[in-house]
């Protein structure tokens, strides 16, 4: 067993998952492009094939969460409701402190069958990321600027397209808007006092305005709002590289799903029953806290084998020419070769290096970091 963790922090091993993702991802992307004339001819074909050729990216980094690092997920849901995922619309409304909460998302998405439709109100940086920013495009995911007065259109109409998405989806919104750190913890709750609402320990203070937009323009189509809570046990600060390094972790889930008629239409009143969800929210990670568990019945989604599947094909794809590739090198090997070879990947761990860091709280954005000016009526 020891070996086998060795095993899996090598280098080696890192370098062939970077390969098989990076190479089997820029192929896809290309299949992607492909799939745009098709657009014109048949949207709900092109939709389809594109959540296919979305999945074979995004199961990959399941694949490495679920069977390379062994993480567990345990879902803390009403089994009626349980019955509901995945078969319904809906939007997702999660906290945001962990490097990995993304990557647990998708492994319940994937759980559930809704992977490769699911969306996000995502930040508009991400779209320059390679592979999985590209993909995006293709998936119709809705980015913002977090700039209100430029976002309000452009959000509002890529939302008015979903309303005919062929598949379930799930909505993710990250309302707090940018993860969580001390520093932006402490300017949200000045905001907090200055507009008279309770502090919050473990969340900062919701943004209200993207979550009334999605739901006035999702109403009707989505069903409802899964309130989602995520912790990691033993106080874990989970991250990619150590789920690369073959790192198992435990994620625990809280998932309460509230029908969509109960959120008010009116935006001050919408955004009211947000804060008062995001207090509720705060409630339960005290009682995670104090209890190492969330409220309620443990529900275990079935891990399905298609992530794994996935992975090994492209592998046995790709491997294989790189194998020759290598062979050759060295039966041929000149130092001008040789040269280029380690400059190559050296620009490829680069590359992945720098992919990584997007999802490092380190290198947050400096976005909820700046001392408003408070205005106390
Ligand atoms: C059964 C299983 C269930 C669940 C499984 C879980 C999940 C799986 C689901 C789906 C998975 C799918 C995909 C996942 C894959 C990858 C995801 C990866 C990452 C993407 C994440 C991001 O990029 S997060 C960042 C972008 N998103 C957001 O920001 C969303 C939230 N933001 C908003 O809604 C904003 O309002 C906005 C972006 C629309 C506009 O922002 P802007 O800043 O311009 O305006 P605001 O309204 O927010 O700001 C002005 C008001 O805010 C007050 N203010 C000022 N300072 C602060 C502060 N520090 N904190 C809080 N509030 C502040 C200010 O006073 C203004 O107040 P008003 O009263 O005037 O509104
Ligand atoms: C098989 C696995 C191979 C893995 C190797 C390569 C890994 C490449 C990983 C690329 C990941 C890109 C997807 C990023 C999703 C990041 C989600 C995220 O957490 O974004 C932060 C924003 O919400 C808020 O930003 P901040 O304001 O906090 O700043």
């Amino acid at each position: 067993m020891a070996l086998l963790q060795q095993l899996k922090s090598q280098f080696v091993c890192q370098m062939i998952i970077w390969y098989v993702f990076l190479v089997s991802g820029l192929i896809i992307n290309l299949l992607q492009i492909c799939t745009l004339p098709l657009w014109l001819v048949s949207k709900q074909l092109a939709r389809r094939i594109n959540i296919r050729l979305g999945y074979c990216i995004s199961s990959q980094m399941v694949a490495a969460l679920e069977w390379w690092s062994g993480t567990e997920c345990t879902l803390y849901t009403d089994p009626k409701s349980y019955l509901l995922y995945g078969n319904e619309n809906a939007i997702v409304v999660l906290n945001h402190s962990h490097e990995i909460d993304f990557l647990c998302g998708w492994t319940f998405c994937d759980r559930f069958g809704v992977l490769g439709s699911s969306k996000v109100l995502a930040k508009k940086e991400l779209s320059y990321v390679p592979v999985i920013g590209w993909m995006w495009y293709f998936l119709e995911i809705v980015f913002c600027k977090r700039k209100w007065e430029e976002d309000r259109k452009t959000v509002a109409q890529s939302l008015q397209n979903l309303r005919d998405y062929p598949e379930n989806y799930w909505f993710l919104l990250f309302c707090e808007g940018t993860r969580f750190t001390p520093k932006k913890h402490q300017i949200s709750m000045q905001v907090a006092e200055s507009k008279g609402l309770p502090k919050l320990k473990y969340h900062l203070l919701p943004r209200t305005k993207g979550f009334w937009i999605t739901v006035q323009n999702l109403r009707g189509t989505v069903a409802a709002v899964y309130d989602s809570t995520l912790n990691f046990r033993d106080n874990e600060a989970p991250n990619l590289l150590g789920i690369l390094n073959g790192r198992k972790y435990h994620a625990d889930l809280y998932v309460r799903r509230i029908p969509l008629e109960l959120i008010p239409e009116d935006e001050a009143e919408c955004a009211a029953w947000l804060h008062k969800l995001y207090q509720e929210k705060d409630s339960f990670q005290e009682h995670y806290t104090q209890t190492g568990r969330f409220p309620g019945p443990t529900v275990s989604p079935p891990q399905r084998p298609w992530a794994l599947i996935n992975w090994l094909f492209w592998a046995c794809l790709l491997l294989y020419p790189l194998g020759l590739l290598l062979a050759q090198l060295i039966s041929t090997a000149s130092i001008m070769t040789i040269l280029a070879s380690v400059a190559i990947c050296s620009a490829v761990s680069l590359g992945v290096r720098w992919m990584i860091g997007q999802t490092e709280i380190d290198r947050s954005s400096s976005y909820g970091n700046k001392e408003v000016p408070l205005n106390n009526n």
